[in-house]
């Protein structure tokens, strides 16, 4: 009882959440039609009797009676047909309204959430889960609430009309079939804490049968004839859960199938008994028929019951995972702004959630407001990392980062959003040429330096349809472009934003030598009002930036201007001099 009192709190306080006035209104309709038919059908049961009374003791006299009941039941059938059609249109659209509302408070969550969040893998499946499934349950939990009203009205009128037979008929029928009603709900928490249990298999045999089937994978599977490799992954991964969920099913099944037979015992037992009553004259023939569709009747409104309990169950096992989601830590952004934009870092030490190594190590470096910075590095040694908490997207928790003189954690979003990255692996948006660009912001600026460096202009004459050209497969009429264009897209997404710090990690590796170049020799003219940091595996690059930061290991181990790193002859200059040694 302390349980559904539980769930019964917690599933109001979601639905506080999520019903606004549009949803209570059409809610309303909702439970009127509900209740309608929870009325109608016992109803349309009780006429069946009346016409099995009157068949049984038919007489030419009784023959206009007996057509008034045919036409009531008639219609009494047509008005249920019309009111579970609108049952059905005015479900659908309360569905499509919570829907949107669970989903805008996930998306009002994530959007505040602090991005190492995102590294745990705890959480990400509870964020997968919570995103897929919270919406449809809940959905189904509230429409399926208002159905126990019109349930409970049908069993009262259903036992009613057994209890006129015997006063006890009700009473056996709806104990037989609690123990379904409880094994119900058992098999249920167990199927749902086996989807908890197994939600990485789930999600991984998605994965590996995204591999073999995604459109996006066919040239390397395809050349490397990767699907049964694949394939073999998904099918023992699918094997495994459906043993599971088989498993479930046979230890059920046996119980399921003594209860059935309790049920039609009792049945049995009370058919016999009606047998009697009508042998004996002391009710009429219509009684059996009544049983008959009683019985079942009632017993489909139990079983519905059931539904109804597993439906709310579900949604108050997923509340519990939704108010652990609710408690998920959120990024605090500081609220003051920024005039300008120096870099310090102090003694910065960083290491991820998930990892054991630390990936920055005691850095300390100073940046001057609108210098251009490369930097350098062997694979692994913490240059993104570095730009990750430069970006505020990680909190370092030893050491002091200021930009502007100001803490990182005091700097409004307003001023942080001035710094802008071109990531390494940026985001081939599957939009139209300007959105990838625009992202829903301002429009292109086509007189940036930098966009008109690109040449973007002249890929976009290149099109038909312009800026407007759609890319990506997620259409029909999609054009894919080449890799390098990809790129240019990217960089150019990047620069059409105000920043005054522009990161760009790797941002010519697909670009052709000749636009590489003309990025590389007036990169100071197209950041002439701003800071840069390069992230770059080109030496040779370097030579255009005021100073270089090598990192290794964690470390900044050579800050200097190009000259005075070849002079040294360390680090920079021994990766620089392996690349030159290829040309
Ligand atoms: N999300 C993460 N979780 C755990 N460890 C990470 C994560 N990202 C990076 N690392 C680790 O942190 C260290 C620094 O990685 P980082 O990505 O900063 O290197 P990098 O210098 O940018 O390398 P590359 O030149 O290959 O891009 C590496 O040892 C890496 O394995």
């Amino acid at each position: 009882m302390v349980c559904v009192r539980q769930s019964m709190g917690k599933y109001i306080k979601l639905l506080n959440k999520i019903v606004d006035k549009k949803s209570i209104k059409i809610l309303c309709v909702i439970v009127g039609i509900i209740l309608c038919i929870g009325i109608i059908e016992p109803l349309v049961a009780w006429l069946y009797k009346i016409f099995g009374d009157y068949a049984g003791h038919f007489s030419h006299h009784k023959l206009d009676k007996i057509i008034v009941v045919v036409i009531l039941y008639e219609l009494l059938q047509s008005i249920l047909q019309i009111v579970s059609t609108l049952k059905d249109h005015w479900l659908l659209k309360i569905s499509y309204k919570l829907s949107e509302n669970v989903f805008e408070h996930i998306h009002q969550k994530v959007k505040k959430l602090k991005i190492e969040e995102f590294e745990n893998e705890t959480v990400f499946n509870l964020l997968e889960r919570i995103d897929t499934k919270l919406g449809d349950e809940t959905v189904i939990a509230i429409t399926t609430l208002f159905e126990v009203v019109a349930n409970i009205i049908s069993i009262s009128i259903y036992s009613i009309m057994l209890g006129q037979m015997k006063v006890y008929f009700p009473f056996v029928v709806i104990v037989s079939a609690i123990p379904g009603i409880y094994l119900g709900s058992k098999k249920n928490k167990c199927k749902f804490n086996t989807a908890k249990e197994f939600f990485t298999e789930e999600r991984k045999k998605e994965y590996f049968l995204n591999v073999v089937f995604g459109r996006e994978n066919v040239k390397d599977v395809k050349l490397l004839e990767l699907e049964k490799f694949f394939y073999e992954k998904a099918k023992s991964l699918n094997n495994l859960l459906t043993n599971k969920y088989l498993k479930i099913n046979k230890k059920y099944g046996y119980y399921e199938i003594v209860t059935n037979v309790l049920k039609y015992i009792v049945f049995g037992w009370c058919m016999y008994e009606t047998f009697w009553m009508v042998y004996n004259q002391s009710i009429g023939l219509g009684s059996i028929l009544l049983l008959v569709n009683v019985f079942q009747l009632l017993t489909q409104e139990l079983e519905n019951l059931t539904n109804i309990i597993k439906e709310i169950m579900n949604v108050t096992w997923l509340i519990d995972e939704w108010e652990g989601f609710l408690q998920l830590p959120e990024k605090i952004w500081g609220n003051k702004l920024l005039e300008n934009y120096s870099i310090s870092f102090e003694n910065v030490t960083y290491k991820y959630p998930a990892s054991l190594n630390y990936a920055l190590k005691n850095i300390s470096v100073k940046i001057r407001d609108g210098e251009k910075i490369a930097i350098v590095g062997e694979n692994g040694s913490g240059k993104s990392t570095f730009i990750n908490i430069l970006l505020g997207l990680y909190t370092v928790s030893d050491g002091k980062i200021r930009i502007g003189n100001v803490d990182i954690n005091e700097i409004s979003k307003e001023s942080m959003k001035k710094i802008v990255c071109v990531f390494q692996n940026y985001i081939k948006y599957q939009t139209s040429i300007e959105e990838n660009i625009t992202l829903g912001e301002k429009k292109i600026n086509f007189h940036n330096p930098f966009i008109k460096a690109l040449e973007l202009n002249e890929l976009l004459n290149s099109f038909e349809k312009g800026e407007k050209t759609k890319l990506g497969q997620l259409e029909e009429n999609g054009t894919e472009i080449s890799g390098g264009q990809w790129q240019k897209l990217a960089i150019s997404r990047g620069v059409n934003r105000e920043s005054k710090i522009l990161i760009l990690d790797e941002p010519t590796a697909s670009l052709d030598p000749l636009i590489e170049n003309k990025l590389y020799e007036n990169i100071a003219e197209l950041c002439k009002d701003k800071t840069l940091l390069l992230i770059s595996h080109r030496m040779s690059a370097c030579r255009v930036c005021d100073r270089i930061l090598t990192f290794s290991n964690g470390q900044i181990v050579e800050n200097g201007s190009f000259d005075e790193l070849i002079e040294r002859k360390g680090k920079f200059y021994e990766m620089y001099m392996a690349q030159k040694e290829c040309y």
